[in-house]
């Protein structure tokens, strides 16, 4: 039996899970990651504890498969994206914390080069906006803000890379600096079409070259796991963004099929084939992978920045539920929200607003109104969010969706999954395993090592656990959309 072990370090925690050549999962192991938020609007994680958990629970998925290092053929990586750390190459310490995806400090500078005109050739070279989101500004910041990083950055002895760069880095103790092409498309200056650093763009932000990792595809070899740190030296053949990973592992390979993951955050992608298509409508366009053989794959994308998390308000905020999966029980005590809307714009709205300014908001609430309304209006908050991504997406495409796959932890919500399948009236689909993101990289490290031959080896992997069909009447579904959108013009004055 073949055995790959995919690293998944994400933004509440480091995972591992090995992996056969069926897709089945042997063992895993998880740990969870510390989050903090210094000031408002600011995100950041320790990028030394980011390392330490994924080395920690790689050795422990290992053990708990009852395997050894030589057993396991190849190592495929994925990671939470946008996500920025410098590092000093000869020390190999962090210069700063981690600067997350979520954090919005950038938010001024994004502005200032929005006004100065900046944004229309910024979304034809990278698919992408000026948003805080993406890794760009929060490198510039870093630069600006801790001392002497600029001249040293200007000197070679400094380091950029997404976390994937930051973790190839620490697994090969210094030997490879590279980013993969899928994380490379999220920083705001790669260029989409030649799928190399953009030379424009880093003089427009003032960034010196000698920072930045070298470009690498998303399946190939990478380089080997340092001596002692896992037993044997293995091999590294895969490394990309953990939503192009789901599209990958959710099997989406054609032009046309799409996903979405509901974790932290929701993560709409579809694959829109070979060619970089801009969005018209609000979306995000970014690279999905590039294969061994040097296909690349394009996707649509609609980043919902609160999903999971307003079910871990829920509990650590409101303190009305003690654990995630509580949340269905107590919205099933009412059959609707009896009107009430939350729009969950706590750190402004991502896709297809793309407001930072907005807050959260709960509408239409009465005397009657009790936590289960709420509890369900959280679930139904995290739907409409969805379907309208879905409807951008309609519009890109030109043409409705057959099937939207989805996978990522409130995926096992069955009441969020049929009101989901109501809303978009289109039928959703959750496969037997769900942790699709790790699947994806552990295929993809498969393909790197030539373990599978080509990518039409892997569709047939791919296996239904559930169908919701959408059952809800057009009357039905359009007072709710209208309901929701009349609360969300609300959170955005
Ligand atoms: N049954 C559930 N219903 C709704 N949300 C859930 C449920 N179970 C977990 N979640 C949410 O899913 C998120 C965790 O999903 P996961 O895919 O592990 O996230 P990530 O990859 O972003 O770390 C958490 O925000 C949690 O609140
Ligand atoms: O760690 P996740 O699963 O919340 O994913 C984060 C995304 O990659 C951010 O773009």
């Amino acid at each position: 039996m073949t055995y790959l072990l995919a690293l998944d370090q994400g933004t509440t925690s480091s995972r591992a899970i090995v992996f056969n050549d069926q897709g089945n999962v042997m063992a895993s192991a998880q740990r969870e990651i510390t989050l903090s938020t210094p000031h408002a609007g600011w995100v950041e994680q320790n990028a030394l504890e980011l390392w330490q958990t994924q080395i920690g629970v790689a050795q422990q998925a290992i053990v708990k498969a009852g395997l050894l290092a030589q057993d396991i053929a190849a190592i495929g990586l994925t990671n939470q994206r946008e996500t920025t750390i410098i590092w000093n190459k000869k020390t190999g310490q962090p210069i700063a914390p981690a600067i997350v995806w979520q954090d919005r400090r950038t938010a001024e500078w994004c502005e200032s080069l929005r006004l100065a005109g900046h944004e229309p050739l910024v979304q034809q070279k990278t698919g992408l906006r000026l948003d805080p989101y993406f890794s760009a500004g929060k490198l510039v910041w870093l630069l600006d803000h801790i001392p002497k990083a600029r001249e040293q950055a200007q000197r070679g002895e400094l380091a950029f890379g997404t976390v994937d760069s930051w973790l190839l880095w620490n697994l090969t103790r210094g030997a490879r600096h590279v980013i993969d092409m899928s994380n490379a498309s999220r920083t705001l200056l790669m260029n989409l079409h030649t799928r190399q650093w953009d030379d424009e763009l880093l003089e427009l932000f003032n960034i010196p070259r000698a920072l930045l990792p070298e470009i690498v595809p998303s399946g190939g070899l990478i380089g080997e796991t340092a001596d002692g740190l896992l037993g044997r030296r293995i091999p590294l053949t895969a490394a990309l963004g953990d939503q192009q990973a789901a599209l990958f592992g959710q099997s989406c390979f054609k032009q046309g099929m799409a996903k979405n993951t509901y974790g932290t955050g929701c993560f709409m992608l579809m694959n829109t084939g070979p060619q970089v298509q801009i969005s018209q409508n609000q979306l995000l366009s970014t690279l999905a992978w590039q294969t061994p053989d040097q296909t690349t794959h394009y996707a649509l994308e609609g980043s919902v920045f609160m999903a999971g998390a307003i079910v871990q308000w829920l509990r650590d905020g409101l303190n009305i539920i003690r654990d995630s999966s509580d949340v269905e029980k107590l919205a099933s005590q009412v059959p609707d929200c009896d009107g009430v809307v939350l729009v969950p714009a706590f750190t402004g709205l991502g896709a297809p607003y793309w407001d930072s300014e907005a807050r959260g908001m709960i509408t239409g609430m009465t005397r009657g109104t009790n936590r289960f309304h709420i509890a369900r209006a959280a679930l139904e908050a995290i739907a409409f969010q969805v379907a309208d991504v879905l409807t951008a997406m309609q519009h890109d495409a030109h043409g409705p969706l057959t099937e939207l796959r989805v996978d990522g932890g409130a995926s096992g919500n069955d009441m969020l999954m049929q009101f989901q399948a109501d809303l978009l009236g289109v039928p959703v689909l959750r496969p037997v395993v769900r942790e699709t993101t790790a699947l994806g990289a552990a295929l993809m490290a498969g393909l790197g090592a030539g373990i599978f031959k080509s990518v039409d080896e892997l569709s047939g992997l791919w296996q239904l656990e559930r169908r919701f069909e959408p059952s809800m009447d057009s009357v039905t579904r359009a007072s709710h959309l209208e309901r929701w959108h009349r609360a969300v013009a609300r959170a955005r004055s």
